[in-house]
Formats: C-alpha cells, sequence, structure tokens
C-alpha cells in the first residue's frame, strides 16, 4: 500500500499548497497536451481549494473538470456537488474552464448513464484526480457494502457507475476505481484525527470495508491536517 503522507501544521496551509500543486501539475500537462482533465471531489472539506484554484492562472480553456462522484439530488440542494463547483470553483480564472457533468435532470443515475458515461470517456485519462474520504473509508462514491461496489472496483469496470449503499443519503453517480486509478497524478485530502486513524486502518486491514479506498491508495499523495 505504497501511497506518501504529506502532513500540514494546519488546514489552510494544506489547502492553499494543494491548490498551487494542482495548478502546477494542469500546466504541466498543458505544456504537451492540446487539453488537461480534472477530478474533483464534492463534501465539505474541498471548498477553500477550490477558492484558491479558481484564482490561479493557466489555460483553464483547455482543461476538462468533472466531479470524482455526484450525489443524485437537483443542482439546487445544497447537498449538489455540482452545484459546489459551481459556487466555488468556476469562478474568477477557472470560469473558463469546461465542466464534464456527472449530474443528469432525471429520476434516477441509471437515466442519465449513457450520455455521462459518453462525457467522461472523452475526457480521459485524467491528468489530475484528488479525492475525499469519508471516516467510513468511502471515496468517491465507492461506499462499503454497495450495491455496485465490486463492479466499481473491477479493472475491467465502465468509466461511470450509479451507486446506492446504505450510507449514502442518496443515490450516487461514480467514477470508477480504474479511471481514478488511470490519471497521471492523485491526490486525497483529510481532515482530522478520525479520517486519519481510518486511512491507517485501511493501508493494515483486509477487512471488506477498507477495499473502496485501498483501491486507490497505490501511488497516492495523500494530505492531511488535524
Ligand atoms: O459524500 C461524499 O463524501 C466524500 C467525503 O466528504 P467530506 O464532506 O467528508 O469531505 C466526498 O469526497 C464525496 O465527493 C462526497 O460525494
Amino acid at each position: 500500500m505504497t501511497y506518501e503522507l504529506k502532513e500540514y501544521p494546519d488546514r489552510e496551509l494544506m489547502m492553499m499548497d494543494l491548490a498551487d500543486r494542482i495548478a502546477s501539475e494542469l500546466r504541466g500537462t498543458l505544456a504537451h497536451e492540446d487539453r488537461a482533465s480534472l477530478a474533483v471531489p464534492g463534501g465539505t472539506t474541498p471548498g477553500p481549494i477550490f477558492d484558491t484554484l479558481s484564482a490561479l492562472h493557466l489555460d483553464w480553456d483547455r482543461v476538462d473538470v468533472m466531479l470524482t462522484d455526484e450525489r443524485w439530488v437537483p443542482m439546487g440542494s445544497d447537498r449538489s456537488n455540482t452545484r459546489l463547483l459551481r459556487d466555488r470553483l468556476f469562478r474568477d480564472q477557472a470560469a473558463a474552464a469546461h465542466l464534464i457533468p456527472l449530474y443528469g435532470e432525471t429520476a434516477t443515475p441509471e437515466d442519465s448513464l449513457d450520455r455521462l458515461s459518453a462525457g467522461v470517456e472523452a475526457a480521459l485519462p485524467l491528468s489530475v484526480v484528488l479525492l475525499g474520504m469519508g471516516a467510513d473509508m468511502h471515496t468517491a462514491s465507492l461506499f462499503p457494502g454497495a450495491d455496485r461496489l465490486e463492479e466499481g472496483l473491477s479493472p475491467k469496470a465502465p468509466a461511470v457507475l450509479p451507486m446506492r449503499a446504505d450510507g449514502a443519503p442518496e443515490p450516487r453517480m461514480t467514477l470508477t476505481a480504474r479511471v481514478l486509478n488511470g490519471a497521471m497524478s492523485k491526490h486525497l485530502v483529510i481532515t482530522g484525527a478520525a479520517k486519519r486513524e481510518a486511512l491507517e486502518k485501511a493501508s493494515k486491514t483486509k477487512d471488506v470495508m477498507a477495499a473502496p479506498v485501498k483501491s486507490v491508495l497505490k501511488g497516492m499523495v495523500v494530505h492531511w491536517a488535524e
């Protein structure tokens, strides 16, 4: 389970450093490719990263941005990860970036799967992935015990899958481990003691509850602050 751990004295410093790293990696891709692609999480952790990243100068019009996962709720909901991106990342310099949607205006994720999958596939491989993690060791919307988890962790998985789990308050759409691991650079951002303990447990245990985050840890740079 070879991952690099970077500890920070405080969250503010971590969020700013991560934004700078992501921007630098995107610039590096754009130096030799026509486009770059970035996958980012939703939830409560990454907002400050987006605030800093959105103000940084790079050729954002050549950057495709997608979520690592989405909660199947209307985009006006405060649970919407797409709303988080629109509010905190797609502004200032980064307003010029291109959003690859992971939410469709349909009753279920299955109803939008073909259309959303095509959009994601067209932007692969990912240049940079930033993941979050729950204290239950879910990452993206790959939840322990989820209905299609085995498929989502398979090396033959499609790019995108609907996912339902007891630990998820709503149906989800998620990038699969195959796509996340296909990225040229992977970062995981976690805060607090509980998630640090969960990560250390995941890296040492054979418990199936750890399977989601274990599936993406190889080659990951993990960023942690209290
Ligand atoms: O539900 C989700 O949870 C994870 C972790 O969220 P956080 O609030 O603990 O940072 C997040 O990475 C994922 O994108 C989100 O859909």
